[in-house]
């Protein structure tokens, strides 16, 4: 039996957002823009996520490869609202982009 995630509140989410560089909340999602030197950098960067959330079990809502920039979405389905696992793989793909722009 997978433990429930709780759902977290939106006053809980935003104090958390406070230190997760870029992200913000949007009608029940944690929600962030990335921009790139180069497209192919910016696909890199999208294929290293969907990796990631294989590994972790948790998929993004949604992530979406422009001209330059990867917007990416996050929410936890089987709670319908943020939960922990959502802030911790924005935590990891935080990491994941400074890779990008060092
Ligand atoms: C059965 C499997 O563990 C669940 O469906 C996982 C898969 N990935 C998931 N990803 C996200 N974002 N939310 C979920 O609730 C979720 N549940």
């Amino acid at each position: 039996m997978v433990l429930m995630e709780k759902r977290w509140s939106e006053e809980q989410i935003r104090h958390a957002l406070e230190g997760l560089e870029g992200w913000r909340y949007d009608d029940g999602r944690i929600e962030r823009v990335f921009e790139f030197a180069t497209y192919a950098d910016g696909v890199a960067f999208a294929t290293r996520i969907f990796l990631l959330s294989e590994k972790q079990n948790h998929h993004p809502d949604a992530v979406c490869v422009l001209w330059k920039k990867v917007g990416v979405a996050y929410t936890t389905h089987d709670v319908g609202g943020v939960t922990e696992r959502d802030l911790k793989a924005a935590t990891m793909i935080n990491l994941l982009y400074q890779r990008f722009t060092d």
